[in-house]
């Protein structure tokens, strides 16, 4: 494989035990979010439609978002043994930032898993639908937005390589990160039985995490570009033998009726978010906040004599580290890993004076430390990988957030 990627994972969210969240599935209240009328490039015009059963507000008038009731976190409050996960209501954003004013450029239709994500780190903004990620970065890249969401890896796929392609090839920082409970339903046109459905339509991660539910149903799988894009194509086009994998609240949002709950193979499923935004970070760290950095790390290859360099450089100044991926591409050729398969990674380089230039890069880390990035200790310890490393971006400083938040 020309183009690998090996990760250790050490998010306490992957620690916790595997309760079954569906056992407390309760029915969501429909969301009361406002999509913000924006119209920038790629943006799909969801944003200006009606809910279709009239329920949700997603008017497109460019009002302020309404915090979106029925936010609840599954608070990850015990990592270790076999504590269950703590269900409390949350009332304000992830990280206290309310986010009033402020406008979220997210892929997908309104429904999508992502713009609840960017809902849970800033109950008050407003959210700004998008066709593609790389629309949504394009979007606060040019100013048209504030923020943009991307979600960064899942505890069933790993990292996203896409999704960090994306993110290396743009100015922009990270502000906050945010683990979302990803539940799967099987949604369908009202009346429409299980037995009826011949063809599953979903965002491809979603058709990936549901595999085995899908293979048991022995239905045709057809990805299309994001979970609530394929319920609202199923319901603008009637179809009566197709079904889409989206959330309970797309379900509320579109009135189609939910087949099946708690679809994913694994029954813990969260997915990691990123809010970024321009240079220089908007956000300040609250005093009390457990900081945490990331960074990528581009080296000369012989990846686990750098790998052992760099856990050196981290754990000699007792600095614990949260994410470690490991991407090579030795040979140029085919292969798989992420979009950028065969190729090298190509990073913006925003250290030089003058315009940034996009370098390429065929041995990567990408590294999640604890601490800010003005922390001395953190600060040393990139010092003595730069003595080594080719390149080093720091990619942002943010407020560590362990919780897990669940948004049934
Ligand atoms: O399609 C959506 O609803 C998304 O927000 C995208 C996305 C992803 O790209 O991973 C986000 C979370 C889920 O894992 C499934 C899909």
């Amino acid at each position: 494989m020309a183009y690998t990627s090996s990760s250790l994972h050490l998010h306490k969210h992957l620690l916790l035990p595997k309760t079954n969240p569906s056992s407390s599935y309760s029915r969501p209240p429909p969301p009361s979010f406002v999509a913000a009328a924006a119209k920038i490039n790629g943006v799909n015009g969801h944003s200006s439609k009606k809910s279709p059963n009239g329920k949700a507000q997603i008017n497109g008038d460019g009002k302020k978002g309404v915090n979106g009731s029925g936010r609840k976190k599954a608070a990850a409050q015990h990592i270790n043994g076999n504590d269950r996960i703590h269900l409390s209501v949350s009332t304000g954003g992830a990280g206290g930032q309310d986010g009033f004013g402020l406008r979220v450029a997210f892929q997908g239709a309104p429904g999508a898993y992502s713009e609840f994500a960017a809902k849970t780190a800033l109950p008050g903004c407003d959210t700004v639908p998008c066709r593609a990620f790389a629309d949504a970065l394009a979007a606060v890249d040019g100013g048209a937005v504030d923020r943009a969401i991307l979600p960064v890896e899942s505890t069933m796929e790993g990292t996203a390589l896409r999704n960090y392609d994306l993110l290396l090839r743009h100015d922009l920082v990270v502000v906050q990160e945010i683990n979302l409970f990803v539940h799967y339903c099987l949604l369908a046109m009202p009346g429409v039985r299980a037995a009826e459905v011949r063809r599953v339509i979903s965002h491809p991660m979603a058709l990936a995490h549901c595999g085995r539910a899908l293979a048991r149903l022995g239905v045709d799988r057809e990805p299309v570009e994001d979970t609530a894009g394929a319920v609202e194509m199923l319901r603008s086009n009637r179809m009566l033998d197709t079904a889409a994998i989206a959330s309970p609240r797309a379900a509320d949002l579109y009135g189609l009726d939910v087949l099946a709950h708690g679809l994913q193979d694994e029954s813990w499923n969260v997915t990691r978010f990123l809010l970024l935004s321009k240079p220089p970070s908007p956000v300040t760290l609250p005093m009390d906040a457990d900081a945490k950095t990331s960074m990528v790390v581009a080296h000369r290859g012989g990846s686990m004599m750098v790998v052992l360099k760099v856990l050196s450089a981290f754990s000699s100044r007792n600095i614990n580290l949260t994410k470690l991926e490991v991407i090579n591409n030795n040979d140029g050729g085919g292969g798989g890993g992420g979009a950028a398969a065969g190729h090298p990674v190509m990073i913006l380089d925003t250290s030089a004076r003058g315009a940034p230039t996009l370098r390429a890069f065929p041995h990567v880390l990408y590294v999640d430390c604890e601490g800010a990035s003005h922390d001395p200790r953190v600060l040393d310890a990139i010092k003595e990988i730069e003595r080594f490393a080719v390149f080093v971006r720091v990619l942002g400083c943010y407020a560590a957030d362990s919780n897990v938040y669940d948004l049934q």
